[in-house]
């Protein structure tokens, strides 16, 4: 953490000290009224908040001692009555593509009028949580909700403004685990998602329900979470919202994204906790699978094969999107499918190609399976994925209704925890470690999306890149080295990492390399995969590098 002098004050309530950079822009943000509002949710919920994360530690130390995750007999009624959630809002009834991205000016007015259905906004594993741009995001997702953004690209000299029909708007705020560190409410940092959500819903929710939510609204997604205790606690953040704003209970919608190992025996709980608030599930493969590696990781007969074999043609990873259809559609809302990480290829056709037919056949893997609708990374992947849902929606808004997957309604703890199969190899460590430490790198200079050798990578794939590297470091594990097998130990680590460092500074250019963070993000991310105990969060640890404190001296600036 560094400190630096302030130049302003915010005009912050009682009990709220807000220490990042003043700025009159923040400021229009930051207001007394909002910052109340975000302080009265922490105020409410904040030891409910602390009893789910140290729930969140008792499951682990089970998990540790050899327990396994499973179904939990005491809910077994909510799983086997009949109930359903609260209807479809009208609006977000057809969403079969959505476009996600960080919350960055020019990306969110390309967002909107990419002619997805839905852009989901992140201040999640997209966005590097700085200050500058939990700040700049708020005050982007102020004015594109407003109608009033605009961006200049003076090089480019084009100008970006909203076209007549845009996507609509869904906000996934960060997870429960993240503190803001840059607000501290009665002494202790600030709950990071009651910050991205309040701010949003303070500013928000009156223009986007006249403007863009034919009524209702705002939307959200909801992220990481592990048990339905932590979705009851949105439930509740999400009603006191409500009553606060005066409008009806039941307004705010939220897709709850299954993605941790966790969660997938909880979706029905999950649903049922959120059944008045409820735009159903999203499949988040990518921390799935890192969620996966994290909940085992004291099971050494769960080592996962490298990073590119573990597709959604996985049996666990095929049961689990199933089970999240067959679910969702008994219960009457939305199942979302999750990202494909290929992106469109510059200066090389076939390769592009290839990524496209990449894309477009998980795409049609997941409208066959029966998901209503699915995520984009990149606005030239819009078309191809439209094509693929129209044809397989078929004239309707969705497949809720239509499709019941009748027949995953028999699968089983072990279908979930499946290993998934392939080989482990001295490449797969090489890559994880060149994808770990540029990723690291980006993300500490205020970067949470890149393209990394033609994938998308954000906090969610190079949490699995770190994991893996800690579990077949901790395991020993046996990599093929060109037919050749070879045990990973600590020194051969370091000789990877020595040698893939070497590689990343040759692609990257010596200019690049020593301008940037790679150094620190080595150390960073050598440190998490060679840990004794294995670190929750990439980001927990990696934070505290992009905490900037302000003092309340006059400013010398
Ligand atoms: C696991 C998960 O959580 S997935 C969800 C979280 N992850 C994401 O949301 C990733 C979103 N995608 C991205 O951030 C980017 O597409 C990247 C980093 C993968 C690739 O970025 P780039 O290489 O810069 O893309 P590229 O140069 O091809 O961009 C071309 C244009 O598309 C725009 N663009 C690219 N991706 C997006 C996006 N997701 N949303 C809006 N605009 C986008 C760029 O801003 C650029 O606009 P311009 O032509 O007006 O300048
Ligand atoms: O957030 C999505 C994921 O795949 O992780
Ligand atoms: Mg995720």
């Amino acid at each position: 953490m560094t400190t630096s002098k302030l130049a302003g004050y915010y005009d912050a309530p009682e009990g709220v000290d807000v220490r990042g950079r003043y700025d009159e822009e923040f400021a229009k943000i930051l207001t007394r009224e909002a910052l109340e509002f975000v302080a009265g949710l922490q105020r409410q919920f904040r030891r409910q908040i602390r009893h789910a994360m140290e729930s969140r530690r008792e499951a682990q130390r089970r998990y540790d001692a050899g327990g396994l995750p499973g179904f939990d007999p005491t809910t077994r009624f909510i799983r086997e009555s009949d109930w359903v959630c609260a209807p479809v809002p009208p609006p977000i009834a057809n969403r079969m593509v959505e476009i996600t991205g960080p919350v960055e000016r020019k990306m969110v007015i390309n967002a909107l009028n990419s002619g997805a259905k839905v852009f989901m906004a992140d201040f999640e594993d997209a966005l590097s949580p700085n200050w500058e741009n939990l700040m700049k995001g708020q005050v982007n997702l102020r004015d594109a909700v407003n109608g009033t953004i605009s961006f200049e690209d003076r090089e480019r000299k084009r100008i970006y403004k909203l076209n007549e029909t845009t996507a609509k708007l869904f906000v996934r705020p960060r997870g429960w685990h993240l503190k803001e560190g840059h607000i501290l409410i009665d002494g202790e940092p600030a709950v990071g998602c009651l910050v991205d959500f309040g701010l949003f819903f303070f500013h928000n929710y009156a223009a986007y329900r006249a403007t863009q939510g034919q009524g209702f609204g705002p939307f959200f997604y909801l992220p990481k979470m592990e048990h339905s205790r932590e979705a009851r606690i949105w439930n509740s953040v999400f009603n006191r919202a409500e009553e606060s704003a005066s409008i009806p209970a039941g307004s705010i919608h939220a897709t709850v994204l299954i993605e941790t190992l966790p969660a997938a025996f909880q979706m029905n709980e999950i649903l049922y906790e959120l059944r008045s608030h409820s735009a159903g599930l999203n499949c988040g493969r990518w921390d799935y699978i890192f969620s996966y590696v994290k909940t085992l990781r004291a099971h050494p007969d769960r080592l996962l094969p490298d990073r590119v074999s573990v597709g959604m043609w996985q049996s666990m990873m095929r049961s689990y999107s199933h089970l999240l259809i067959f679910t969702c559609h008994r219960r009457g809302v939305h199942a979302l499918g999750g990202m494909a990480a290929q992106i469109p290829i510059r200066g090389d056709p076939a390769a592009h190609a290839k990524a496209i037919e990449a894309v477009r056949s998980d795409k049609l893997r997941e409208v066959q399976a029966g998901h209503d609708g699915t995520w984009a990374a990149h606005p030239g992947l819009i078309g191809e994925i439209g094509k693929v849902f129209e044809e397989g929606l078929a004239g309707r808004e969705n497949l809720i209704g239509v499709v019941r997957r009748e027949d995953a309604a028999g699968i089983g703890e072990e279908d979930l925890l499946e290993r998934p199969r392939g080989r482990r190899t001295m490449e797969g460590l090489r890559l994880n470690t060149r994808v770990g430490i540029q990723y690291m790198a980006a993300w500490l200079t205020g970067t949470g999306s890149v393209p990394l050798y033609n994938l998308m990578e954000d906090a969610a794939t190079a949490e699995i890149s770190r994991v893996q590297n800690w579990q077949w470091i901790r395991y020993k594990a046996l990599l093929d080295a060109e037919g050749v097998e070879l045990a990973l130990t600590p020194e051969l680590f370091a000789r990877v990492v020595e040698e893939e460092m070497g590689r990343i500074e040759r692609e990257v250019g010596t200019e690049k390399f020593r301008r940037g963070m790679f150094k620190e993000a080595c150390s960073i991310f050598v440190r998490q995969c060679m840990a004794a105990e294995l670190d929750d969060f990439l980001t927990l640890d990696a934070y505290n590098h992009i905490v900037i404190h302000h003092s309340r001296a006059a400013s010398t600036l």
